[in-house]
């Protein structure tokens, strides 16, 4: 419980928002890596209107009522935290700062939330748990088309305390980023996101049994088992028969799948067009959430994810029955800044969110409903 007085107390010396923050990455970092992180697939449809589709909704406010203290904790998959925002899994974080996922762990495990650490780390599983002790670590996983370094990677999140898997399902491949195509980058080639792989021992006794492969060898090794397009709902049902951990689905946006998926017995899903980098001209996740809603009905973990920026943003999202948002770009954009950089745009986003939902009248994040929004088009 925060008091709504605690707010204002703003750092000048500082960029004032991830916008800010998102220039200072263009002038600081390396122009590859910048359109890398920036960019999406195809003609970037689906990018702009992720933030468009915020847009479309206004917020209705209620007035006269006590909002002195106001909470955004929620519980998510049985755990407290401490705002209703997750930090996506978000790959190769060394291209923007050297201690990359280290730093965000460290930022996410300060402000109390659930920091979800990408298969492409450039840290590992074991090196992120250790940088979580009071915040939920959930492990992304790209599922392995290679059987014995998937069961490896799971294996080692279940034994290392790993809350939950997220089980990202928009990539059967990669999608056609044309920024990425013109500059011939991939962040693979700087050495990033390979330390999970390089860590295991199934993939090293597979693919390097005699610890010689030179690092070009090790990635191709990598890229080639990275990516699984045969993957299917078959796959998803042995696994949740095998594992114990809460499995969460990441980058659904068809509520019949949804709705299989919720049979199947997953704990819960993210309704994701992955920051429009996959799919090109794929819906805005806003846009079929309240229907995803409604076909898994009020108590089924339901998470959405893409344009979030703003505190009104998440109010917009949970008021559309999402449970909590993920955050990307925004605290990459802070990480030029290391640790210190990505706790400031969570700190500055937390008081966006408590200033407006005070603004609005409600006192707790789960009094939002569709009564505080109005279609604006
Ligand atoms: C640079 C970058 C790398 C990403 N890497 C992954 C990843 O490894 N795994 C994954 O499931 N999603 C990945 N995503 C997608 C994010 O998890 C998330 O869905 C998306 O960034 C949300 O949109 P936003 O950036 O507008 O907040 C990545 C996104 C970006 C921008
Ligand atoms: O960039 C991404 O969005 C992403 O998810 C990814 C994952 C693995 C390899 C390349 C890109």
């Amino acid at each position: 419980m925060q008091q709504i007085n605690e707010v204002n107390d703003i750092d000048l010396s500082v960029p004032i928002n991830s916008e800010t923050y998102r220039e200072l990455a263009r002038e600081k970092i390396d122009k590859k890596a910048f359109g890398y992180i920036d960019s999406g697939s195809g003609s970037e449809w689906s990018l702009v209107e992720n933030i468009k589709q915020y847009h479309r909704y206004s917020l209705v406010p209620r007035v006269l009522r006590d909002v002195t203290a106001v909470d955004q904790s929620i519980t998510l998959l049985g755990r407290e935290i401490r705002a209703p925002y997750l930090l996506a899994p978000v790959g190769f974080q060394t291209i923007v700062h050297d201690d990359g996922e280290r730093a965000s762990a460290q930022a996410s495990n300060h402000a109390g939330i659930p920091f979800v650490q990408s298969t492409v780390s450039s840290y590992t599983i074991e090196e992120i748990r250790a940088a979580l002790p009071d915040a939920p670590h959930y492990f992304q996983l790209y599922w392995p088309s290679d059987v014995e370094v998937c069961d490896s990677l799971i294996k080692r999140a279940e034994a290392s305390g790993v809350d939950a898997l997220v089980i990202t399902v928009d990539t059967p491949l990669l999608g056609r980023r044309e920024v990425d195509l013109a500059h011939a980058y991939f962040p693979m080639e700087t050495g990033a996101g390979m330390a999970n792989f390089l860590s295991d021992p199934v993939f090293q006794a597979k693919y390097n049994p005699t610890g010689t492969l030179t690092e070009s060898a090790l990635k191709q090794a990598i890229q080639k088992i990275l990516f699984h397009p045969g993957l299917t709902f078959q796959a998803l049902k042995k696994l949740r028969d095998e594992t114990a951990l809460p499995i969460i689905i990441k980058g659904v946006l068809n509520k019949d799948d949804a709705k299989e998926l919720q049979a199947l017995g997953v704990d819960g899903i993210i309704v994701s067009n992955h920051g429009g980098r996959q799919l090109d001209s794929a819906v805005a996740p806003l846009d079929v959430l309240a229907d995803v809603r409604a076909a898994v009905g009020p108590s089924f973990p339901l998470l959405v994810d893409g344009g979030v920026r703003r505190g009104s943003d998440i109010i917009k999202a949970l008021a559309l029955g999402a449970d909590a948002v993920l955050i990307g770009r925004p605290y990459i954009y802070g990480l030029i800044d290391g640790e210190r950089g990505v706790r400031q745009v969570l700190s500055q986003l937390s008081s966006d969110l408590q200033t407006n939902l005070a603004l609005l009248g409600v006192t707790d994040v789960s009094q939002l409903d569709q009564s505080y929004i109005k279609n604006a088009e």
